[in-house]
């Protein structure tokens, strides 16, 4: 059963994806305080929100079951992402499903702004008719300047193109040939500030972005500029803006988002050159079903084990790229799992060779699978797909990724190695066509090992007789022996044995085996 707490307002066409499902609870409790969120969260396998809830990272330190949290919408700031990477839970999030709604809004601030619309309205109907007052400005031939050309900025583009607006826009992925393509001019975030008539910010908030519309900013705006922020508060320094408004730097600010929210009583909502509204721009009905459809549907996919579309906190994978890759994802967990386990020491470098077929591959994933595979051993189940790569790092184990052409007469052979302060250990597997898994290569030896059950891997002396001693010592501890796999580096040599055992071994079966003098080391390995 998996319990799923929803702490804002989502649209009901989205609780329905949830509610539909058999095996899911469905807490709808949208005005928890912070502390009562944080003394709750334990019970929860999921976690949807809109920007209202801060996801912060006590809440998630004490999400004991917590394995993912959606965000209905696309700003992910009110979520401590580094904390829920840490814990191994999946931020997702809903990001084409209001883009409309947020760019319609943005063109709705835009023009009420021009034309005072709100203080009008409002003048008017307080019982005065006053025509002088409200004169407004016309769009047309007006530059905007578009700080962010994403989803909402590409669109807003579009739709200032139909007010017969010059746009320009910066966005450090806009290229000048691709502003070309759309009809609009390239920029730099100077060109914007000093050239634009109206700027209007469509970034997420982040280090980078918060307060990059600041005094110094506004002080090389021309005089009478308008602007926008239906994006993030944060973005514009509250405070300058204040100021060039005061100072008539800025002609008006139509103003969706603060920093703090909900606000009531802010300096910047005295002034009459300002318009607001309560962070309105995906509030349609449309926008709602939209994202918390898509976030929903996330949230089954994920606890259902499938892959989430829209992760913010580990790359998503595009469906077909995914089904070409995820027959490999197991593969790599156990090639790491057996990995680790042929050495005590601690690995300081691990390199995962991709050959054959899966030299074309996407590789983040499948290494991400081999990287958990390789961790789980210590830090148990705790680690999954999203932290994996953090906790390596944390760990100080560098992660290499290669293609190599050769694959030794395999189709595919996917190696992961490991070095550590005194040896490099390897294991290769791959995937054989209707049969599945194999392990084929552990160290320099070839084998041929189904990657599943209790394996003991057994070095020792290519000498007669061995094989026999280790078979009558298992019989003595009533242990059948389901596959066995020998190879050796030359003859009389070193050599491996690798069995697929019925029963686990306990400490003494082992220390038994090891007594053997032609024995150089045993490991048991529980795949
Ligand atoms: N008021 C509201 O209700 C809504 C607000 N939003 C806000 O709008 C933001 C943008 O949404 P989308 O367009 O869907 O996101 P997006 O990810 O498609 O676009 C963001 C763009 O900003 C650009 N960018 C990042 N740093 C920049 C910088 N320093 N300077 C210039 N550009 C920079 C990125 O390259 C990207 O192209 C969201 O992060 C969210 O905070 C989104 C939906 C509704
Ligand atoms: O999607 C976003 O980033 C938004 O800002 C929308 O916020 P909301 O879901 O309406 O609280």
């Amino acid at each position: 059963m998996f319990h799923i707490l929803v702490a804002d307002p989502i649209s009901k066409e989205g609780l329905d994806v949830l509610q539909q499902k058999p095996n899911v609870t469905v807490t709808d409790e949208t005005n928890l305080s912070p502390d009562e969120l944080e003394n709750r969260i334990n019970q929860f396998d999921a976690l949807l929100v809109r920007s209202q809830t801060k996801v912060t990272r006590p809440v998630i330190e004490k999400a004991s079951q917590l394995k993912i949290i959606g965000r209905a919408g696309v700003g992910v700031d009110n979520i401590d992402l580094d904390a829920a990477t840490e814990q191994g839970i999946i931020v997702v999030n809903a990001p084409n499903g209001n883009t409309n709604s947020a760019a319609e809004h943005t063109m709705a601030m835009m023009m009420a702004l021009s034309r005072q619309i709100p203080q009008a309205h409002v003048s008017l109907k307080n019982g005065k008719w006053d025509r002088k007052k409200y004169v407004g400005v016309e769009l047309k031939n007006k530059t905007l300047g578009i700080i962010g050309l994403g989803r909402i900025g590409t669109e807003v583009a579009y739709r200032a193109k139909g007010q017969h607006m010059n746009v320009m826009a910066y966005d450090p992925f806009l290229t000048e040939e691709k502003a070309e393509q759309m009809g609009i001019e390239y920029g730099t975030l100077e060109d914007i500030l000093q050239k634009a008539d109206y700027i209007t910010v469509h970034t997420p908030l982040l280090k980078e972005t918060r307060h990059m519309i600041n005094a110094d900013a506004f002080a090389k705006m021309k005089d009478g500029v308008h602007i926008i922020n239906c994006a993030r508060g944060g973005i514009i320094d509250e405070e300058a803006l204040y100021n060039s408004i005061v100072n008539e730097k800025v002609a008006g600010a139509a103003i969706d988002v603060l920093e703090e929210e909900p606000f009531q009583d802010h300096q910047l909502l005295e002034l009459p050159q300002v318009i607001a509204t309560p962070h309105l721009g995906a509030s349609t009905v449309e926008a709602q079903e939209n994202v918390a459809i898509d976030v929903c549907h996330d949230v089954i996919s994920h606890l259902t084990g499938d892959m989430a579309k829209n992760p913010v906190n580990m790359p998503s994978v595009p469906s077909d790229i995914l089904s070409q890759i995820e027959p490999y994802f197991h593969l790599a967990d156990k090639l790491g799992m057996f990995l680790i386990h042929l050495t005590e020491e601690v690995p300081e470098e691990v390199n995962i060779y991709y050959s054959g077929e899966l030299s074309d591959v996407k590789m983040a994933p499948i290494t991400r699978n081999a990287v958990k595979g390789l961790l789980k051993r210590h830090l148990g189940s705790h680690v999954n797909d999203v932290n994996a790569l953090y906790l390596a790092d944390r760990k100080g184990i560098t992660i290499h990724e290669s293609r190599t052409s050769t694959a030794k007469g395999f189709t595919n052979l996917l190696t992961v190695e490991m070095k550590t302060k005194s040896s490099v250990r390897s294991v290769a597997g791959t995937l054989l066509n209707g049969l599945g898994p194999r392990i084929v290569r552990v160290d320099q030896y070839s084998v041929d090992v189904m990657p599943e059950g209790h394996l003991l891997v057994i070095h020792h002396q290519d000498l007669p007789g061995v094989i026999g001693k280790m078979g009558s010592l298992l019989a003595q501890y009533q242990i059948n022996i389901a596959t066995m796999q020998v190879d050796r580096s030359d003859v009389g040599g070193k050599a491996i044995m690798i069995l697929t055992v019925d029963k686990f071994l306990d400490k003494e079966e082992l220390s038994g085996l090891k007594q053997l003098e032609e024995i150089s080391d045993v490991t048991a390995v529980d795949l």
